[in-house]
């Protein structure tokens, strides 16, 4: 189908856990001049760090009310429920929305995402204007993410029964099989061989020659990813992807859970315990607010594998619950009570 002229563009941006995709929409939001521009964005449980991130910019061109959070945690399972809908009322906005930005969460697969733009109801209104993914760097550097291809032939060779089906990796792989961009994140934390070697992974496991950018805390023109005009739903079927035979995709390789927690005394205390728990446990990602007692301030706590993140984001209102929660996302098995005892010790 050529696209038309009358159906509203939307990019999305897929990416693994802690990759960098809030920062580089919350660049974007800031950036982008003369569009009205839409949100929507996929996270696990009710807590919303993400759209919270991105309604306190503040900017005219997208409101608060432009931002809509489905936090189902995978956009992907419930395209029908909660995306259609969504589409609906964003299409309903007024004034007009010019161009519609998809975070999905980060164990989502963007192919089943993508496939509901063919479906005449969404297909004649919207169109995928391209598919953006976010790639961590440093993760990349240290091997949490992507197995190194040549490590991996010399252990098979070594091993013939060795049985690689990494959950982790297949999801990565997944992402980057249906990008049109790949956006490489925290360049800032790389030195020189680490980010060559951050590429080469990418390069490694992209079927498709795909331009590679770099970002430093999301600091990138938004003209490079959006605008595209790609029309990504008439394509998607020749992306080849692990997931392609399952009907019914789902998330049963990983865990996640919402842990509530007392005031804590100690930003840094907490930190230490979170990457303990990091390392403890298969935890991919743990993000939240937190109170911290006698500040008037929340934390935003951040953790991305063992790093870990966090900063009084603004004073708690006089309307809302001060409380400690926070998303904690692994592998499967992960010990809930163990995390939840170490992270509150
Ligand atoms: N140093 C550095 N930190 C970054 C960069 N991009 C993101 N981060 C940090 O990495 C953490 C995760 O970033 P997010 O933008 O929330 O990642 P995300 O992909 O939206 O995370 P999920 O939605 O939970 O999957 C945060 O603490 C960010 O501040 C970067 O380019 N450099």
């Amino acid at each position: 189908m050529t696209p038309s002229l009358s159906r509203v563009p939307c990019t999305v941006v897929t990416g693994f856990l802690g990759a960098g995709k809030t920062t580089l929409l919350r660049h974007a939001l800031e950036t982008i001049k003369g569009k009205r521009l839409a949100v929507i964005v996929n996270e696990f449980g009710d807590v919303g760090i993400d759209g919270e991130i991105l309604k306190s910019c503040g900017v005219e061109n997208c409101p608060e009310d432009n931002i809509i959070e489905l936090a189902n945690g995978c956009i992907c399972c419930t395209v029908a429920d909660d995306f259609v809908p969504a589409i609906d009322k964003i299409l309903a906005m007024e004034p007009k929305v010019d161009h519609i930005l998809i975070e999905t969460s980060g164990l989502a697969l963007p192919k089943p995402l993508v496939q509901a733009f063919q479906w005449p109801s969404v297909r004649s209104r919207v169109t995928v204007d391209g598919v953006v993914a976010v790639v961590d760097g440093l993760a990349l550097a240290e091997g949490r993410v992507a197995d190194d291809l040549e490590a991996l032939a010399a252990q098979r060779a070594e091993d013939q029964s060795l049985d690689h089906d990494d959950p982790v990796e297949e999801v990565f792989e997944d992402q980057i099989a249906c990008a049109d961009l790949v956006i490489l994140t925290k360049t800032d934390l790389l030195q020189a061989a680490d980010l060559e070697k951050a590429r080469a992974h990418v390069e490694d496991h992209l079927p498709r020659a795909v331009r590679i950018v770099h970002s430093e805390n999301g600091q990138i023109d938004p003209a490079i990813f959006i605008g595209l005009g790609l029309a990504v739903e008439d394509d998607i079927e020749n992306r080849k992807t692990h997931h392609d035979d399952e009907l019914d995709h789902e998330h049963d390789d990983f865990d996640s859970f919402v842990l509530d927690l007392p005031a804590i005394a100690s930003p840094e205390a907490l930190s230490q315990r979170i990457a303990a728990v990091t390392e403890a446990e298969k935890v991919l990602r743990i993000k939240g607010y937190v109170e911290v007692a006698g500040k008037p301030m929340r934390l935003l706590v951040q953790a991305v594998g063992p790093r870990v993140n966090h900063y009084f984001d603004r004073p708690w209102t006089a309307t809302e619950d001060r409380r400690s929660r926070l998303v904690v996302i692994g592998e499967k098995g992960i010990d809930v009570d163990r995390i939840g005892k170490m992270l509150a010790a």
